[in-house]
């Protein structure tokens, strides 16, 4: 045993992502975590003290053993979500993404003034996401600073490594006047004013919360907030995020207004760097990508709100083959649903209809593209190791100096007959649901223990 001191010993099945395409499934392991809530290290039953470490453990009250179906997983990244829209999961999802915005979305989030609402909506969410395995996200709040608080206050309530985004939105042309930064200067002030109130919450927060720089997109900031809010990332050196090339009508606005695509705009105002996380990307060319790549950009891919918002199917593969960061984001409430498994399994299905097309009138040699098909392991990568890869984060792995951030899965439906460990990892995928994750660790400390937990 090391000198660290372990606080808990979790015995039993890892499963973890070692690169896009496989992950490692390992049976009777012991994976300690120290006191700092980082996985010490990792051990095996052919390591020589496996059996005296255990002991301990097991006589120190620090064991948690796992039944014979459950599984230890990495906790997921949700790198795209809209903590305020989610009173509005699955609504209008009909309508175009403009209308929805006008119609549906501004309104909903002009109510966040109002504290109390701002309250309960994220302590209910948060606490939604951490029953559902994810246990670092990155949010979009409203244009309030403090009902953005109260959202550092819930993730910190519930065990959640939170980025938190002040939204920006300026431009008197793409925004309604109940819901906008009164100027550029006023949105830059709130913005700052939003950094300095979060580094002060983090003196005394449980889970170090980050503020994210977020100017909603193009079409709703002015180029002068755009500038101020580049500045504003370099000098604090802090993260960004905003929507890129998500619709045809987002990808022509650029067009039309800058005489420039969407991505070029973002980095004449210095919002591209190696901590840019931009969602959707479905209308991304080539030369876009390209720019990413350079500056070191990832992506949020949100399959199920690109499903309704996106007019075009993101090449998943290629952009992996291209080894752009990215990782995946339920984008609430663009997308309907809490849980990333049920946006792997939508990655999934958009990208065979990508191959395989969809218009029966076409031949088959016709009908698709050459863009390869999602794989679970390709899906469950983006939600563990290409989301923290896009965060900067030590976190979505089962490996020695990464934090202690796992959900426990319990397998949802029996086994019949023998069954491989890519058999389980498929299954697992496909079929879970918050009421067979058991328990979910943030930085090694219990943040949800379920109706199967039991001390062991
Ligand atoms: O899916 C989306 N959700 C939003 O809230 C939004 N705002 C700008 N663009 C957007 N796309």
């Amino acid at each position: 045993m090391s000198i660290i001191s372990i606080a808990t010993i979790i015995d039993g099945s890892t499963i973890t992502s070692t690169n896009p395409q496989t992950i490692t499934f390992l049976n009777h392991q012991l994976v300690c975590i120290d006191n700092s809530g980082y996985i010490d290290r990792i051990l095996s039953p052919n390591d020589t003290d496996y059996e005296a470490v255990k002991a301990t453990a097991k006589r120190k009250q620090q064991l948690l053993s796992l039944n014979k179906d459950e599984y230890l997983l990495p906790g997921f990244i949700d790198l795209h979500i809209h903590a305020p829209q989610w009173p509005n999961a699955g609504l209008a999802l009909d309508r175009s993404l403009n209308e929805w915005l006008n119609t549906y979305t501004f309104p909903l989030e002009a109510k966040y003034q109002e504290i109390d609402f701002a309250k309960s909506v994220y302590n209910n969410l948060v606490q939604e996401l951490v029953n559902n395995g994810t246990t670092t996200a990155l949010y979009f709040g409203t244009i309030h600073n403090q009902a953005n608080l109260e959202l550092a206050r819930a993730c910190n309530r519930h065990q959640q490594r939170g980025f938190i985004g002040q939204v920006t939105m300026d431009n008197r042309e793409q925004t309604p006047g109940y819901y906008r930064d009164r100027s550029a200067q006023k949105a830059i002030t709130k913005a700052e004013t939003f950094i300095h109130q979060l580094m002060d919450f983090n003196k005394t927060a449980l889970l170090h919360q980050t503020p994210v720089i977020t100017p909603r997109f193009v079409p709703s900031c002015t180029p002068e907030s755009l500038k101020g809010l580049g500045q504003l990332a370099r000098q604090y050196d802090l993260p960004i995020q905003s929507h890129c090339s998500e619709s045809d009508w987002e990808n022509n606005y650029a067009l039309e207004n800058y005489h420039q695509r969407d991505a070029m705009v973002l980095d004449q105002f210095g919002l591209l760097t190696n901590k840019t996380i931009m969602a959707h990307g479905t209308l991304l060319n080539q030369s876009d990508l390209d720019l990413f790549k350079k500056a070191g950009v990832a992506i949020a891919h949100c399959p199920i709100s690109n499903a309704y918002f996106g007019n075009a199917v993101l090449s998943v593969s290629q952009i992996l083959e291209q080894h752009l960061k990215i990782g995946l984001g339920t984008d609430i409430s663009g997308g309907y649903s809490p849980s990333l498994y049920r946006n792997i399994n939508q990655a999934i299905v958009s990208s065979r209809m990508l191959h395989d097309g969809v218009d029966s009138s076409l031949p088959p040699a016709r009908r698709g593209t050459k863009v390869a098909a999602l794989t679970a392991k390709n899906a469950f990568y983006l939600a563990t190791v290409g989301g923290a890869e896009s965060l900067h984060l030590k976190t979505g792995q089962i490996n020695p100096g990464y934090l202690a951030d796992f959900q426990i899965v319990q397998a949802p439906y029996p086994a019949f007959m023998q069954q491989t460990t890519d058999d389980i990892f498929e299954k697992l995928m496909y079929h879970t649901t918050k009421d067979n994750i058991t328990h979910v660790f943030v930085q090694g400390k219990l943040a949800k223990e379920g109706h199967y937990a039991t001390q062991r």
